[in-house]
């Protein structure tokens, strides 16, 4: 404005550091208008104070107990504003009966706008509000160099861990133009990278929310609190969301795909998982495990099954297909449409650790793993696979993931396995899990979870993961009569000796003196006696003690 005089130029650039800075400046200006209006009060009405001390008095406790009219929500920020109003109203009542300029008055109110002003100046919310308000009043120019020009900041609220703005786009721009710029919003607004999240709006295309976190609320392990669900008809509680809100991941009926680059927490997902399932009275639970049994070996007490060859694995997924079938016939000869799981007749979950590994060395079971994924949902046989890269080799031609309803997709090294995990598309519309930074970040797709929001899984240590198998062990359920008299129909290696048919301990003994060098696992030997789990670990606690069995691995026994 070079036509302006220079005094309108400086005033004019003071009033807008005023402004801009006035937040800061608070204490100050309260100060100088308390002064101003004692001064004024003195002279027009000093017999006015005990009104002063009255009014005083309502604030404070208006401001303490309800935090009116700060909208003050702490207590701790009830505290302060509670005791900035007695502070201020006390010292405006005395200065309207003696004067501001009675000594020691305006001392008093320096070492008050100075004492008060510390908390003030250093209240964390306060600071964030400011700096959120001068991003508002920027943000027209920050979009343009964006790219995002036309977009505006409807409205922004401070929380816990940083900001969150809804923002509305320009006509013909989407939240996928707004993902695409993330890098460059968070070079504009000057945070962390990965700092900043973009959620669609449900209700309208043009409009999104962003949040902008000044803290990683997962930036260190949550730990698990150990089992909520108690059927498995309980959603999942799996981790955190960046809201503190917790995952719930409903698997009643639903095949799961976990996917990550490795030590992205894969196991530790089927951990948590695994952890609420064990204490499902209602669900049987079967593993695969190729990798010699060391994911899931730690829950083998309560796996009624874990298959850690080829073989084993395609045997277990042969009779998995067998009591698809059979509770498929029977339900449609009962015409009840669906198998609802109770603790005597439960549903099978079959965890597969690496599903890549099975395709590759059991190409047997692959069709029988998609079999299952096809037709197990109604009959509440379930598949849970967790495997490092999903791809269409891996996948058995993709029949498999098609079916999956649940995707957990952890840490990913390469971002077209986003879109591998989860779903075509998926990665141009924000689910960035190749940004993800430490294990046990991961996204979540499932009912319910249509949005890219980050999440971090409770870590379960080795120590959680002992207690609860050993906790759960002896509350397992067994297969109902049907699904057991399916499995007998097909081939076993492992068949009863005849003679002994009506003496389940004779069995016992017959078997573990005939079981091969690796032992037998406990489910074979309920299979072989058809007694009860708690009654073989109390025979085997008995046969042990006389040295008449021993155990050979963990979990495997022979004579
Ligand atoms: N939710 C979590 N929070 C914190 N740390 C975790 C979490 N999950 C896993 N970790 C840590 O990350 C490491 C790798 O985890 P995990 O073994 O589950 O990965 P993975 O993807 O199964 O690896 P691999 O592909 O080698 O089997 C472990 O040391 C574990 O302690």
């Amino acid at each position: 404005m070079p036509d302006e005089p220079l005094i309108i130029l400086a005033v004019a650039a003071i009033g807008r550091a005023l402004f801009r800075w006035r937040s800061e400046l608070a204490p100050i200006t309260v100060g100088v208008a308390l002064d101003i209006g004692a001064l004024m009060l003195h002279r027009t009405h000093p017999d006015a104070w005990p009104l002063v001390a009255i009014l005083t008095a309502v604030a404070a406790l208006a401001a303490g107990l309800r935090g009116m009219p700060w909208g003050a929500t702490r207590a701790e920020e009830r505290v302060y504003a509670a005791i900035a109003t007695t502070v201020a109203g006390g010292w405006l009542t005395a200065a309207t009966a003696l004067g501001p300029g009675q000594r020691p008055l305006h001392t008093m109110l320096v070492v008050a706008i100075v004492g008060l002003g510390v908390p003030w100046w250093a209240h964390r919310r306060r600071r964030a509000r400011v700096s959120v308000d001068r991003v508002i009043h920027a943000w027209p120019d920050l979009a343009e160099a964006i790219g995002l020009d036309g977009s505006r900041i409807m409205s922004a609220v401070v929380d816990t861990w940083g900001w969150r703005a809804r923002m509305k786009l320009r006509p013909g721009q989407s939240v996928t133009d707004v993902v695409a710029r993330v890098p460059a919003i968070e070079s504009a607004l000057g945070t962390r990278p990965g700092a900043v999240r973009v959620e669609q709006d449900p209700a309208h295309a043009g409009r999104c929310t962003m949040r902008v976190l000044a803290v990683d609320p997962h930036a260190g392990a949550i730990p698990w609190p150990g089992p909520t669900a108690r059927s498995l008809a309980d959603p999942i509680q799996l981790g955190v969301f960046e809201d503190a809100t917790t995952v719930r991941v409903p698997l009643l009926r639903r095949h799961a795909l976990i996917g990550g680059t490795t030590d992205s927490g894969k196991s530790g997902v089927l951990n948590v998982i695994l952890g609420n399932l064990a204490a499902c009275p209602d669900v049987v639970l079967w593993g695969i495990d190729l990798k010699g049994g060391m994911e899931l070996r730690p829950w083998a007490p309560c796996l009624a099954r874990l298959a850690t060859t080829p073989d084993e694995a395609t045997a277990l997924l042969a009779d998995a297909v067998a009591i698809l079938d059979a509770r498929a016939y029977a339900s449609s000869h009962d015409n009840t449409r669906v198998w609802a799981p109770t603790p005597n007749a439960p549903a099978l979950v079959i965890v597969i650790d690496e599903y890549a590994e099975l395709a590759d060395t059991a190409p047997a079971a692959v069709p029988r793993a998609e079999s299952v994924a096809r037709r197990g949902r109604a009959v509440a046989v379930d598949l849970l696979a967790a495997t490092q890269r999903p791809t269409q080799k891996a996948m058995g031609g993709g029949v498999l993931r098609s079916q999956m309803s649940v995707r957990v997709c952890l840490r990913v090294r390469e971002r077209r396995d986003v879109d591998l995990i989860l779903d075509k598309g998926m990665l141009a519309v924000g689910w960035h899990a190749h940004t993800l930074d430490a294990p046990g970040k991961f996204y979540v797709l499932a009912d319910g979870h249509n949005q890219p929001r980050r999440a971090r899984a409770y870590l379960v240590t080795d120590d959680h993961v002992r207690e609860t198998a050993a906790r759960y062990a002896d509350h397992r359920p067994d297969l109902d009569p049907l699904s057991r008299a399916a499995i007998d129909r097909q081939s076993r290696a492992l068949e009863p000796p005849a003679k002994a048919a009506d003496d389940p301990e004779q069995i016992l003994k017959t078997a573990l003196d005939q079981a091969p060098d690796a032992g037998l696992t406990i489910p074979e030997l309920i299979d072989a006696t058809g007694m009860g789990r708690t009654w073989i670990y109390d025979r085997l606690q008995a046969l042990a003690a006389t040295g008449r069995v021993r155990q050979v691995t963990r979990g495997r026994w022979r004579a």
